[in-house]
């Protein structure tokens, strides 16, 4: 029976991946509660008691546990961190199974794996089979236009939105410093840093992430089908991973995969303007937090 302690059961991720363990056969799942949720020492011996903790914490409570961790030694569990704390530390393992052939199986034996942010797990999914086939150079100038649901927030921004009604639609990120960019050049495999900007709606879950691109500025001479080709080959096994024909009528809206742990990809475009739209649709509690640590505790657990 594999141990596993969340650490931030209470919020918005943990909870969502609690509610999906339940379910799952061979795990035993410990929880601390009541004032011993945030005391270092409750969490320190809880961790010498589990195979595997995961971390749904603000990032500095994350390092702080990783911190608690580390002073257990040999004893220390394997940990989870789905945080942005360390999307890229060296060290760690970025937890997008699907990445690039093998890396489930570094997942898998990794001490230490972060769970991706939601943004980038849709960025990412479709440039970097585009990038490594060679259809898009390392140094193109890429900007990812994204919509996410409020609960991408955490409590404090579903708080706001359901107490007080946030705004209907809203862009932010504009001074151009999101969290997100440091792993979305690092597994995006960008050499020229992306111009990111997200936004919020207000519905609760499920997100958007849209790339322009004009074919005839890619690295190797493209149709739209080529593109769609490229992706549909990279995730031809991946079982959270659909590439998807477009719809006639060019809309798509964010909330249809929500509940559920799937990515979609799809590539919108008009061959005669030379222009398409790569866009991906998932759950950012889903494929974009929850769904993706369990993906990764069953690869880090062996299940
Ligand atoms: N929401 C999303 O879509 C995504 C979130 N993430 C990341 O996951 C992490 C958690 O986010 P999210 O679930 O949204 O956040 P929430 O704010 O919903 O939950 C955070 C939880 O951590 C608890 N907590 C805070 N400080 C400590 C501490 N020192 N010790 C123990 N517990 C503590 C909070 O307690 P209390 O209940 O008392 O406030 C709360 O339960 C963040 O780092 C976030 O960046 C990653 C991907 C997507
Ligand atoms: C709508 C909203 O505010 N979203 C969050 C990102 C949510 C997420 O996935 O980020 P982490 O995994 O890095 O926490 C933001 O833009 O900061």
């Amino acid at each position: 029976m594999a141990k596993i302690f969340i650490d931030g059961e209470a919020g918005t991720t943990g909870l969502g991946i609690r509610e999906r363990l339940l379910p799952v056969a061979g795990i035993e799942l410990r929880s601390l509660t009541g004032d011993s949720r945030k005391d270092p020492a409750a969490r320190r011996a809880m961790m010498t008691e589990v195979d595997l903790v995961v971390l749904c914490l603000p990032d500095d409570a994350a390092k702080e546990s990783v911190a608690l961790a580390a002073q257990l030694g040999n004893d220390a569990p394997k940990i989870l961190d789905a945080s942005t704390a360390h999307r890229v530390a060296p060290g760690w393992v970025y937890g997008f199974p699907e990445l690039e052939r093998g890396h489930a199986e570094r997942i898998a034996a990794a001490q230490h794996v972060s769970n991706p942010g939601c943004y980038p797990t849709g960025a990412v999914a479709l440039l970097r089979p585009l990038i490594d086939a060679g259809f898009i150079a390392e140094d193109h100038p890429v900007t990812i236009n994204a919509v996410s649901g409020y609960s991408g927030g955490g409590k404090s921004m579903i708080e706001a939105h359901e107490r007080d009604h946030g705004p209907a639609f809203e862009l932010y990120g504009l001074g151009l410093e999101h969290k997100h960019v440091p792993e979305l050049i690092a597994y995006g495999k960008l050499t020229r840093r992306p111009i990111f900007v997200p936004s919020v709606g207000h519905f609760r879950q499920g997100m958007l992430v849209s790339i322009p691109l004009h074919l005839d500025t890619l690295a190797r001479k493209a149709s739209i089908a080529d593109l769609r080709d490229a992706l549909r080959q990279h995730y031809e096994n991946a079982a959270l991973v659909r590439v998807i024909e477009t719809e006639a009528n060019g809309k798509l809206e964010p909330q249809a995969l929500n509940d559920t742990d799937q990515l979609e990809l799809r590539v919108f475009g008009n061959e005669a303007h030379r222009q398409a739209v790569l866009v991906a649709r998932l759950d950012n509690l889903g494929k974009g937090a929850s769904g993706a640590a369990v993906q990764n505790i069953k690869l880090m657990l062996g299940l």
